[in-house]
């Protein structure tokens, strides 16, 4: 198969590169760019000297329908909206890793992203890419809006707790940590060393965009659940995600009886891992691999369930997640490309 990256030079394209490399089903990688024609990659990433020497091509969807049968769009809010609509129509499968196609709807859109939304046609034509809950979906999809990195790791945590209705709608708050990989390459003056470096900070508080997508996908698992509580934080780290969400439990629950429920939901998935007793997951134990970590206790004093989920923004927040929904929907191995053990330490 041959696929194309529009926003090759940025992050997420970075990682589509490195993973694609070894897979088994992959021919040939074409790499578009709004602002670098014919610059070789290795120019922007000399990492990738000799394993990828080509030079980066203007995006025209006139060539590219010729040049690509998937294409994927690492590319910052507004692009896909603009793009999306007309690869799609050309023939080619889309995987959009921003987030302009995953809330349904266009005000909620406009209302946190603070741009005018897609058209509600292209919006309605995407599936939501959170590979482990939405397989078969995906498997029918042109196009998917690949989950944000901070609701994967959410949404895979909470998944088996909201779909049994185990916990007060009411009660859950989502305390996530995050690398500034996730931020994209660009500097600011949130994100360079000076200011990160040996500090630790909370921003967009109740502001952030990822705040309807998960309760998107809560109410659709289940529709007591309405309004969540999530902050962000940024570590002074370069990649990894840990959510850690506290919710009061309906009744009482044994601790035993929690974890054999997510044993059991993602007894078949790959790519999602359940700690033991009395482990909880570190970023660095998922760095660089497709893995969500996920870890969860309850406290008989408080009646609060704590889940702790981890995983690598870059990978399973982005472009790994990205590659296992290429995959579905075109029927190869999920985990082609995939099989990468963390880096550690
Ligand atoms: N980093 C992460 O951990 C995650 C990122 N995402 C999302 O994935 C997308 C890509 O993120 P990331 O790679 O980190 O971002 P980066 O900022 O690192 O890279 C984005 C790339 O998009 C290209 N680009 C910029 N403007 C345009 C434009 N107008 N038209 C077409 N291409 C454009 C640029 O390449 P060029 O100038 O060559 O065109 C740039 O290299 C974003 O929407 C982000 O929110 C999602 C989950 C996690
Ligand atoms: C650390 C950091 O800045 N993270 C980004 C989230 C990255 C992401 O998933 O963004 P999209 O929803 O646009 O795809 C942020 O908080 O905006």
């Amino acid at each position: 198969m041959r696929v194309g990256i529009i926003g090759a030079t940025g992050y997420g394209g970075a990682e589509l590169l490195r993973m694609l490399k070894n897979h088994p089903h992959i021919e040939e990688v074409v790499l578009y760019t709004s602002s670098k024609e014919g610059m070789n990659i290795n120019e922007s990433y000399p990492h990738l000297t000799a394993i990828y020497e080509q030079d980066l091509k203007p995006i025209d969807p006139d060539t590219l329908k010729n040049e690509v049968e998937a294409v994927f769009l690492a590319t910052p809010p507004g692009v896909s909206a603009e793009w999306s609509q007309t690869i799609v129509e050309s023939g080619c499968q889309v995987i959009d890793l921003s987030g302009d196609l995953r809330l349904r709807s266009p005000e909620q859109y406009k209302a946190w992203y603070k741009r005018e939304a897609a058209a509600k046609s292209i919006i309605d034509q995407a599936v939501y890419g959170l590979t482990e809950w939405r397989r078969e979906e995906i498997r029918a999809a042109k196009l998917i809006a690949n989950p944000g990195c901070y609701p994967t790791a959410t949404l895979l945590g909470l998944a088996p707790l909201i779909q049994e209705g185990l916990v007060r709608p009411d009660s859950i708050i989502i305390d996530a940590k995050s690398g500034t990989s996730g931020a994209g390459r660009t500097p600011s003056a949130i994100t360079h060393f000076s200011e990160m470096n040996e500090n630790f900070k909370i921003y967009q508080i109740n502001q952030h965009k990822h705040i309807p997508e998960i309760e998107q996908q809560l109410n659709d698992w289940n529709e007591e659940v309405a309004a969540v509580t999530f902050q962000p934080h940024l570590v002074p780290m370069v990649r990894g995600i840990m959510a850690t969400i506290y919710m009061t439990a309906k009744k009482e629950i044994r601790e035993q009886e929690l974890r054999e429920l997510y044993q059991t939901s993602y007894e078949k998935e790959p790519f999602v891992r359940i700690r033991k007793q009395g482990s909880y997951p570190a970023t660095k134990e998922v760095y660089g691999s497709n893995y969500c970590d996920i870890g969860v206790t309850y406290d008989e004093r408080t009646g609060r369930i704590t889940v702790v989920s981890v995983i690598d923004n870059v990978v399973k927040g982005a472009s790994g997640q990205a590659i296992q929904n290429l995959n579905v929907m075109n029927g190869f191995d999920e985990e082609a490309g995939l099989t990468l053990v963390p880096m550690y330490p």
